[in-house]
């Protein structure tokens, strides 16, 4: 079962009421950054490649097609016997650009990253809201206890 807004909120740090969702809490962009030099997934371990972090002008970032990482706002915690899944704000799609996002570990405590593929040219305003933070009921053994711990805290 997917919990509510409030229950999400309880889990984000500092948050404004107008992020609260009925089913989730919306994320807002923190940080963009381009990817200059490659990563790299082997079989054992991997390397997040060198990025750049774009300076907004007056505030706005205005962003040309192309794949950027974007860093969230939020500071999120993923609590126990739940998973968490981010979702675009659908305004980002009807402006022709996607978030692309992975799962949530249970356990896991951070300020995390999706990628920005934009479309067509678009300005973002820093702080805005760009996603949205959803929480569903999930058995689980371990908790998450990998590289990404506690970034960008
Ligand atoms: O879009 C997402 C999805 C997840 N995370 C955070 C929460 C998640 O628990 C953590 C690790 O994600 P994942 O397990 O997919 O990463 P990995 O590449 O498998 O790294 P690790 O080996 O550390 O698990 O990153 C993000 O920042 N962005």
């Amino acid at each position: 079962m997917f919990k509510s807004g409030h229950f999400v909120a309880d889990n984000l740090g500092e948050l404004r009421e107008t992020q609260v969702q009925p089913n989730g809490v919306d994320l807002t962009v923190d940080a963009v950054f381009e990817q200059t030099e490659p990563g790299r997934i082997g079989r054992d371990g991997k390397t997040v490649g060198e990025r750049q972090e774009l300076d907004p002008e007056d505030g706005h970032y205005s962003l040309e097609p192309g794949g950027y990482i974007v860093r969230y706002g939020e500071q999120i915690t993923i609590p126990d016997d739940h998973i968490g899944f981010l979702y675009p704000r659908s305004s980002l799609l009807r402006n022709s650009c996607m978030l692309d996002t992975a799962v949530w570990d249970a356990g896991y405590e951070g300020r995390g990253e999706g990628l920005l593929e934009v479309f067509h040219e678009i300005e973002l305003e820093r702080g805005a809201r760009i996603a949205q933070l959803v929480l569903a009921d999930a058995a689980h053994e371990e908790s998450y206890d990998g590289s990404y711990q506690g970034e960008n805290l």
